[in-house]
């Protein structure tokens, strides 16, 4: 199976459920480049179908992408029972169903995606209990379908978000009524509810407790209990082992080398200084120079997301030469190149007030992001001194850097089509965050967040590390220039926020202004509140960027659409300011009209 098995299957699905709503060009030999579709090692991975009217059946010949990793296909007309053929996907990921008509029962087949992490079935009209599927999620939702039925217990661990609107019970919504006492009923349609495992198995115990059974479990407890008080015994002596030699002479080091570091930040950053991390860090980081001695060997490693087979460990990313970038508001990030081949970013976080479960779980969900959009992180390390985070390198630096970093002679103007082409990749970004949950936000949109690539395609980086850090790194006051003025705790934020804060970024993109230096201006005032106190015709003046002014009309007038724009994102109130699937849909019909981006063929 190849590209062109792929290409075939694309084809077939595109007649069977979409027709005229796929904008691709058939023409094209390969079908990399069609709208939604992403290719990796010359196979088809990423299909990206959301909201486009989509309804029939889907092909059995979809099977024969059998590389397909991320299926996207919320929002459309799907009906009936989920397609079977989905279950033969084996490599998928994640997969996205919400927001259709599907019926039927959650097949039991879903645990034959041994490697899907995600799986987003909301709003749809699915019936029946939820089987006890045995996979790795770590994204689910089912909410607002017509479940019934106890939670499975491996998807206890999700948040009542994911089940809401249905009529399932147990943790984490309330518990089941008593099964042993009120038999399972069968309801019309086929919709029993079978009784769990855990159920028949009380039922079982219930009805035959024997006083031999009872001496047994009492038995049981006393010497379950004995051993509980032994293992606590032997951790605490390990734990006191483990403080006396923390503080020994290698630790003491690296804090050393943390403190140089951090000191040598800004000035190495500007003058694009090189130093190693190498020898000392590493020797502290693993203790006394020998992997393993301090914590363990098992907390040594670097987690890393997805598929991605692991390249470097721990010690390759120490011993790597490194380069301060600088310090944000998380901590210091530096640009760390192994072999002398693959860069890598290294955020060290401070201030992490949280415990290694809380921790991982929710880093678990920043690595579980994933769009052309998003710098993606790809691993992290955890221990009860260091948490580092590691990242894409994105080679052409922040939007920040690129407006005003340097703005004398030899500058490189920047077009409204590539500032505008920047903004509606930033926009999609975000979009997809806050498309995978109502209380999926960014909580830190800025431009020095916005990375790009050598195509200078945009990238949102640091998403979701508001929620990881204590409040006194949150509340920097480099953000506050972007922050939504209902956002008090920089830890609470919200989609609406961030829509704020997307508003800002677009107006420094046409305004070429810096939101922070701003307050200092004379107007004494934020960059929007001053954008909205010119006059409309004054815009071309006052507003747009100087470096801006030999535009063509159709630019022009687009230019004041996005201040319009602007202006509603960064509205007082947040119902006043319109979703990012909106922001998303007018930037692209704005640069569909004024010819900077063509609609591609449909045949
Ligand atoms: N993945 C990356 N690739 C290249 N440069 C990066 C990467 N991540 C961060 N940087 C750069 O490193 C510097 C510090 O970034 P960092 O994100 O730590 O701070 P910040 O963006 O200034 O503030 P904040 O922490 O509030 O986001 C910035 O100049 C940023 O552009």
């Amino acid at each position: 199976q190849d590209l062109n098995a792929d290409r075939a299957a694309l084809l077939s699905l595109r007649s069977a459920v979409g027709g005229r709503t796929f904008r691709w060009n058939i023409k094209q030999t390969s079908p990399c480049n069609w709208a939604g579709v992403k290719c990796e090692n010359n196979r088809v991975t990423i299909l990206r179908l959301p909201g486009v009217a989509l309804s029939g059946n889907i092909p059995e010949d979809l099977s024969n992408s059998s590389n397909l990793r991320h299926l996207y296909l919320q929002g459309n007309r799907f009906s009936g029972e989920i397609p079977q053929v989905l279950f033969s996907l084996t490599n998928l990921v994640r997969l996205n169903l919400a927001s259709n008509s599907f019926t039927g029962e959650i097949s039991s087949d879903f645990t034959n995606l041994r490697r899907l992490k995600t799986l987003f079935l909301e709003n749809n009209k699915l019936s029946g209990s939820i089987p006890d599927l045995d996979l790795a999620l770590v994204q689910f939702n089912v909410s607002n379908n017509l479940l019934n039925g106890s939670i499975p217990r491996n998807l206890q661990n999700f948040k009542s978000d994911s089940f809401l609107q249905t009529s399932l019970c147990g943790k984490p919504l309330k518990i089941c009524p008593d099964e042993v006492t009120v038999p399972s009923q069968p309801t019309s349609g086929g919709n029993r509810t079978p009784p769990t495992v855990e159920g028949s198995m009380e039922k079982k115990n219930k009805n035959k407790l024997s006083g031999g059974a009872i001496a047994g479990i009492v038995i049981g407890c006393v010497v379950g209990f004995a051993l509980i008080a032994l293992i606590l015994m032997v951790l605490c002596r390990k734990k006191g082992n483990q403080r006396s030699r923390a503080v020994d002479s290698s630790t003491i080091k690296q804090q050393e080398v943390v403190v140089s570091g951090d000191k040598a930040g800004g000035e190495a950053a500007e003058n694009g200084n090189v130093y190693s991390v190498s020898a000392a860090a590493a020797a502290a980081m693993t203790g006394n120079g020998k992997a393993g001695e301090v914590n363990g060997p098992a907390t040594k490693k670097l987690v890393f997301f997805g598929n991605a087979s692991k390249v470097f460990d721990l010690e390759d990313l120490l011993r790597a030469s490194a380069e301060v970038l600088g310090k944000g508001t998380f901590g210091t990030a530096y640009k760390a190149v192994l072999d002398g081949m693959t860069a890598v970013a290294v955020k060290r976080l401070k201030d992490v007030m949280m415990a290694d479960k809380e921790f991982r779980e929710k880093i678990e969900l920043v690595g579980a992001m994933d769009h052309e959009n998003l710098v993606p992180l790809r691993a992290y390390y955890f221990s009860r001194d260091e948490k580092l985070l590691v990242y894409d390198f994105m080679p052409m630096g922040s939007l920040s850097a690129l407006l005003h970093g340097n703005r004398g002679a030899g500058r490189t103007p920047l077009t409204w089509n590539l500032r505008s082409r920047i903004a509606l990749g930033a926009a999609r970004g975000l979009d997809y965050l806050h498309s995978q949950g109502t209380l999926t936000s960014h909580g830190n949109v800025k431009s020095s967040n916005i990375l790009f690539t050598k195509s200078h395609d945009a990238k949102v980086s640091d998403f979701g590390l508001s929620q990881l850090v204590g409040s006194s790194a949150t509340t920097s006051n480099r953000a506050t220039g972007y922050r939504a003025p209902e956002v008090t705790d920089p830890k609470r934020v919200s989609q609406k926020g961030d829509v704020y804060s997307f508003g800002v970024v677009l107006l420094e993109l046409i305004t070429g202004k810096a939101p922070s230096n701003s307050v200092m201006n004379e107007e004494g005032v934020d960059l929007p509140r001053w954008v909205k106190s010119v006059e409309k015709d004054e815009w071309r003046r006052e507003v747009f960027d100087s470096e801006l002014l030999s535009l063509a009309t159709e630019e022009e007038e687009m230019m004041a659409e996005m201040v319009q724009l602007g202006i509603e994102c960064t509205s007082q109130h947040p119902d006043m300011r319109p979703e990012m699937s909106e922001v998303v849909r007018k930037m692209e019909n704005l640069r569909l009209s004024s010819g900077l981006d063509q609609v591609d063929e449909a045949d």
